[in-house]
């Protein structure tokens, strides 16, 4: 059985002919690279956080905090980093964050695309952004056998809300990810010092041009008039979302829901008794809010409140060893955010599956290192607070 690790042993095995990877293997050389390739406004807004960045900046620092011990005498020659996820059998417990400007990522700006192909050629699911520069259709055919969620931003208007996930449904996306702390944008001083918002440019707002729901509410066509449908996005955008809305949300889809951005334990619970079908930990990379604590730090807690309802998780995930660190202590399937859109930047879908691969392999070998053959066995060997 071919294991992650040996995209190791590939690199290794690349140098013997004088080549090196394209794009790096570790997070800080690939962030310098990335963001110095990007165009300014877009490296800004995928970098930048909620105000001086604080919380963001501990998302990352706090998994320094948490340490694993290695066990001896198990045998790890095979490894086994396959997850069970609503029925489905997914291959790794990775998977891409949605990222709203993933779009721009790439020069072409179809990043959305870019991304699925990465996940068509990695197995590591996408779930797609409302925010994309292709059509949401699009993207999930791009996907291929790979199976992909659709992160909802609940718009104000309720049909449009489900139009959105019908359309979801009907492309074959596999679970609704509805997030919860982004009805309004938190305070970013990098892109007010520069005064740039993508959307209000008109970028990313394709799955809103492109819905029958949203163009019949207007007076003329996207097309003809954008200023006027950007006008409309920044109407609908961002319904404020109460636990008395649960109903109508579970009512839009037999699909698994997923609630993001739940970091309280008794939110957890709430969302259990209410129907979600998982918990989605995660503080937005602190891009949100700030002055919170950091999102690893908050994982333990709403897992021992979810109970037996999985729980996915993101915000500061680095390396392959962050990813193991996350699952010791809990998450069923860990997000990853900026480190993709950095590939994409540097070379677009081949960039984000090497970063993947990177992250996977990190993992697998760490698994191979510290004794632990299966993802049960990273959760019972857990991790301490140091
Ligand atoms: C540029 C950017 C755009 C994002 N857009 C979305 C989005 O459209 N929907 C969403 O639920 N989360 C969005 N997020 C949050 C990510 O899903 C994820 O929670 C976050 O990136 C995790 O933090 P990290 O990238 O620092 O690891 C975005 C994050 C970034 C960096
Ligand atoms: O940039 C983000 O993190 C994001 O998800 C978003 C999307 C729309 C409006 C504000 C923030």
């Amino acid at each position: 059985m071919p294991h992650y690790g040996d995209y190791q042993n590939a690199i290794y095995g690349a140098g013997l002919a004088g080549i090196v990877p394209k794009v790096p293997v570790d997070f800080a050389t690939l962030a310098a690279r990335a963001t110095a390739a990007m165009p300014a406004s877009v490296r800004d807004y995928v970098q930048g956080g909620c105000g001086d960045e604080r919380t963001q900046d501990r998302n990352a620092a706090a998994f320094d905090h948490w340490g694993m011990t290695p066990r001896m005498m198990v045998d790890c020659t095979a490894r086994d980093l396959s997850v069970e996820l609503f029925g489905l059998r997914l291959p790794s417990p990775v998977f891409m964050a949605p990222i709203g400007v993933t779009g721009l990522c790439t020069p072409d700006g179809h990043g959305d695309l870019a991304a699925a192909r990465a996940a068509a050629g990695t197995g590591v699911p996408l779930v797609a952004s409302t925010l994309s520069n292709d059509p949401l259709e699009t993207v999930a055919q791009a996907m291929g056998d790979t199976p992909g969620f659709f992160q909802l931003y609940t718009p104000k208007d309720r049909d449009l809300a489900a139009s959105l996930v019908a359309r979801a449904e009907a492309a074959g996306f596999k679970g609704i990810v509805v997030t919860l702390d982004t009805w309004v944008t938190g305070w970013r001083p990098r892109d007010l010092n520069t005064g740039n918002f993508p959307q209000l440019r008109g970028h990313v707002l394709t799955n809103y041009f492109s819905d029958p729901v949203f163009r019949a509410a207007l007076a003329r066509p996207p097309e003809d008039d954008p200023a006027a449908a950007i006008r409309q996005w920044m109407g609908t955008f961002g319904k404020v979302l109460t636990w008395d809305d649960m109903p109508w949300l579970r009512s839009l889809t037999k699909l698994p829901l997923i609630l993001k951005g739940i970091c309280h334990p008794d939110d957890a619970r709430r969302a259990v008794d209410a129907g979600a079908d998982a918990i989605y930990c995660s503080n937005h990379g602190g891009r949100q809010a700030n002055g919170g604590i950091a999102a690893i730090d908050m994982l333990p807690g709403v897992v021992a409140a979810a109970g037996a309802t999985p729980v996915l998780f993101d915000s500061g995930i680095r390396s392959g060893t962050d990813v193991v660190k996350a699952l010791a202590l809990g998450a069923t399937a860990v997000g990853i955010g900026r480190p993709y859109s950095y590939g994409l930047a540097l070379d677009g879908a081949a960039g984000c599956a090497h970063v993947l691969r990177c992250l996977l392999a990190e993992a697998d070998l760490l698994m191979a290192v510290n004794g632990y053959p299966t993802l049960a066995a990273v959760r019972e060997a857990g991790a301490v607070r140091m």
